[in-house]
């Protein structure tokens, strides 16, 4: 779930390594089944003349041609599911009008045409029909050059495509060793009008076995419940290197050492066992396997898969040494959205109705907002809402839960990218703790983009760890049967990690057999878990022999922070840890005042009281409030009522020019403040003017008190501001918040002016928007109620956002703190759960 939290990912920091060369597995597992099912294409059809005909009534203002490119000339290529625009002989003129979006589908969503031969550059084939798949050759000439350079064993060949060899700032872009698949079957009809004897490409075969691929694929869905993974993969891969360079099996099997066969486990001998029998059932398969006329050499059993132990061993091989997950590019659609859906300035508003038009594609099942039909601007502002909460659904579908058939959008755009390189990975090491990760930069061309990404600092030269596990938030135990799977019974991960995770002998202090720098890292990594308790623990192992370290000093207070915002449920409090955040932050801005972050906090606790006004006796005659609210989802969110605002219209004007002066003084509204759902915002902890109006008159008078009212505060729990700060919504800049949670536990809004149209906190459970009149306040349980600043469609909309935390305050808590902390430092590692 995304939260609009403070701290930055670690990763933010990371130095970027140098691309290597790489081979990609093309997403093809994925979409060629579903949306070339008969199902589907005939949903897609009916859509198609539904739309056709909406638009024939609607008006004349939409271009024919553009009509043409949206609807009738998109379309999957069967094999590889990627989207292609199929271009009639006479190619297409410029299209004038709406610009952008033929264009966008030309550059992203389709191929160029044609495409260039991946070894020799040529784009002369000027005879395509359909414009499709990555991975071509001009010729079997190009490809078999392409496949030598691949696996020549020359000494430079090997260096230059030895990840290792790299040194980390170098920008050496090799050449990309080509991609070994190429199936898309107009490649293969193209090949079939040329092809001389080759046997070896019998095409009416080659084009059986990718259908039998495909049902293969289809029975593995079912089998593995719709998850492919990279034993299904290495299936694919396995049986397709088969077909198309059968020799190289061969070569690759001589070259591993290890039994893989012997490791198998249970689990993996039988889905082995189920997977041959899937692929000799399939008889086209058999056929390329085990044809004696696929090459001129005739040793045909030093070539194919004569028996199931053959297959087996080169499946494990493979998966164990040759795929790898790559971090998933945006599918061009999310990336259409992102760059162009939400922006005022890139499309007009026929154009982004025609996006809309796209997403409502059959394969994005995404149910919309009624189009009310009221007013123009309401029109708008729904249009607006739609194409806000539709582009958050296609990059966060994984992560939500709301919003029915996400999970389908998701495994539609999904792209899994996997790389198969067999001589990058014979020499990486799996870790649990991985130093690098394998990254696209720029999802138009992921092949050229493939670049390792450093995920933490690391030590001089290493650079060669990765993570061969997709999920790497699991306990040790968990990891050990996980690598078992892939690596076999007998592997035992020596990654930093797991050393530190199994060392029950109390190395946790004295003299270290881990660096400050490898326990950053595992730290830190624990920290982007979420494992809170793993991460304060090993903070405070640094701190033992460096305890003025600022960067793990603050590391720790978040580390403690992070524990407040997960601990805040039944209790109705954090259970001290906010109050410990704070207290942590106080002492360490005592040891290192000039860290940035520190002296940030430091400055938000003078401010807001958070730590040194808190042993006051809590008055509890301040919890009554004459302000008269309503009240929502049984006290989840409130709003207050015209009747009685907690600031007049002048004291608003007053905070909004206030506001624009220090930005016009200062370098300005800030973009980046928060960093998952930044806001246009400036913090009112830096506006020294304010402070009075803001913590006297409205925080400590109004704000607190009715906020401890309506969330029924008494006894020693108070509520305490984290951060607070004056947001500014324009709609030709920043118009809309796109749905989140916030870091806090409640979070309120105060409305400062009313010259706009649209705005407002849009709740998603409550499916509408709140929004008070000016001077009055939405308030609301910040950290588990989805909501969204709601779209501005003109004017400029003010308000003033806070995040709080209720913690208990007093003796008793700050004892239970203490307590849990000690607890926390002497328990054994926790491995993943949260304390508190
Ligand atoms: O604009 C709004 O009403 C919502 C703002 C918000 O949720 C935030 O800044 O976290
Ligand atoms: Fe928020």
């Amino acid at each position: 779930m995304i939260s609009k939290g403070t701290h930055k990912p670690l990763t933010d920091t990371a130095d970027k390594g140098c691309a290597v060369g790489w081979c990609f597995i093309p997403s093809w597992t994925r979409g060629a089944l579903s949306c070339g099912s008969d199902r589907s294409k005939q949903e897609h059809d009916n859509n198609v003349s539904r739309k056709r005909q909406k638009l024939m009534e609607q008006s004349s203002h939409h271009n024919n041609k553009l009509e043409r490119l949206l609807f009738d000339e998109i379309r999957q290529c069967d094999v590889c599911g990627k989207n292609l625009l199929y271009r009639p002989a006479t190619s297409c003129e410029e299209e004038s009008i709406a610009e952008a979006l033929p264009k966008f589908i030309e550059k992203h969503i389709t191929c160029q045409s044609p495409l260039p031969c991946r070894w020799c550059n040529d784009t002369s084939d000027k005879n395509n029909t359909y414009i499709c798949c990555e991975s071509m050759f001009c010729s079997d000439k190009c490809r078999t050059r392409a496949e030598c350079a691949l696996y020549d064993d020359d000494a430079t060949t090997m260096q230059a495509n030895d990840p290792t060899s790299c040194s980390r700032d170098a920008e050496t872009k090799l050449l990309m060793p080509p991609p070994k698949l190429f199936f898309c079957r107009n490649r293969f009809q193209e090949r079939d009008s040329n092809r001389n004897n080759d046997v070896a490409y019998d095409l009416d075969l080659a084009i059986e076995a990718i259908q039998s691929l495909v049902a293969i694929e289809t029975k593995l869905r079912v089998l593995c419940g719709n998850n492919l993974g990279l034993e299904e993969c290495a299936l694919m891969i396995t049986t397709i290197i088969s077909v198309v360079s059968p020799w190289w099996v061969d070569d690759f099997l001589q070259s591993f050492s290890g039994d893989a066969h012997q490791d198998g486990s249970a689990y993996e001998e039988s889905l082995t066992e189920e997977l041959w029998t899937m692929a000799r059932s399939h008889w086209s398969i058999v056929m390329l396997l085990q044809s004696k006329e696929r090459s001129n050499d005739t040793d045909t059993s030093k070539r194919l898969f004569m028996s199931y132990e053959m297959f087996c061993q080169t499946y494990l091989c493979i998966k164990r040494q040759c795929i790898s997950r790559v971090a998933l590019p945006d599918h061009p659609l999310i990336q259409y959205s992102k760059d162009t859906l939400l922006s005022a300035d890139k499309l007009s508003d026929i154009e982004r109705d025609l996006a809309l038009d796209i997403l409502e594609h059959p394969c994005l099942p995404i149910s919309r907002h009624a189009q009310s039909k009221t007013s123009t601007d309401q029109q708008s502002i729904i249009r607006w809402r739609n194409a806000a909460h539709t582009a958050h659904w296609l990059s966060n579908a994984a992560s939500l839960e709301e919003g029915k058939g996400v999970s389908q959008i998701q495994s539609h755009l999904g792209r899994t990218y996997f790389v198969f390189s067999p001589w990058a990975y014979r020499k990486m090491q799996h870790s649990c703790c991985p130093v690098a990760m394998l990254d696209v930069q720029d999802p138009s061309s992921p092949l050229d983009s493939l670049s390792w990404m450093s995920l933490h600092d690391v030590e001089e030269g290493n650079l060669t760890f990765y993570s061969t596990l997709g999920y790497l938030e699991g306990d040790t135990r968990s990891r050990a049967v996980e690598l078992k799977k892939l690596f076999g019974s007998d592997f035992t991960c020596s990654c930093t990690r797991c050393r530190y995770e199994n060392d029950n002998t109390g190395n946790k202090s004295g003299t270290l057999p881990f660096s400050q720098l490898q326990l950053k890292s595992l730290a830190d990594l624990a920290m982007q878990h979420g494992r809170f308790a793993d991460a304060i623990g090993l903070y405070e192992l640094i701190l033992e022999s460096h305890p003025c370290d600022g960067n793990v000093l603050h590391a720790r207070a978040a580390a403690v922070l992070g524990t407040a915002s997960n601990s805040f449920g039944d209790k109705g409090h954090c259970n001290g840890h906010f109050l410990r955040a704070q207290r942590l932050w106080k002492e360490a801005g005592s040891k290192c005042s000039d860290h940035p972050e520190i002296a940030l906090h430091v400055d938000k606790q003078r401010m807001y009281g958070t730590v040194d006004s808190l042993d006051d006796e809590i008055d509890d005659s301040s919890s009554s409030s004459n302000i008269q609210y309503s009240t929502h989802l049984n006290g989840k969110c409130f709003v207050t009522s015209k009747a009685t605002p907690l600031l007049s219209e002048d004291e608003c004007q007053l905070i909004i020019k206030t506001a624009e002066e220090h930005c016009n003084s200062s370098t300005g509204w800030t973009t980046t403040r928060h960093y998952a759902v930044p806001t246009t915002d400036i913090p009112i902890h830096e506006i020294t003017k304010l402070h009075d109006l803001f913590t006297k008159k409205l925080w400590s008078s109004k704000i607190r008190p009715l906020l401890r009212q309506q969330l029924k505060l008494n006894g020693n729990r108070q509520i305490l501001i984290h951060d607070a700060f004056v947001v500014r919504y324009d709609s030709s800049k920043q118009r809309y918040l796109p749905p989140h949670l916030d870091e806090s536990s409640h979070s309120f809004i105060i409305a400062l002016n009313s010259e706009f149209k649209g705005g407002g906190t849009y709740i998603h459970e409550l499916e509408r928007v709140l929004s008070p009149t000016v001077g009055g306040m939405v308030s609301f349980e910040g950290g588990s109620l989805l909501h969204s600043g709601d779209p501005v469609v003109s004017g400029i909309r003010y308000c003033i956002v806070a995040f709080c935390y209720i913690d208990n305050v007093g003796e008793q808590t700050a004892k239970t703190a203490e307590v849990e902390k000690d607890n926390n430092t002497n328990a054994p590692f926790s491995f993943g759960f949260q304390f508190g």
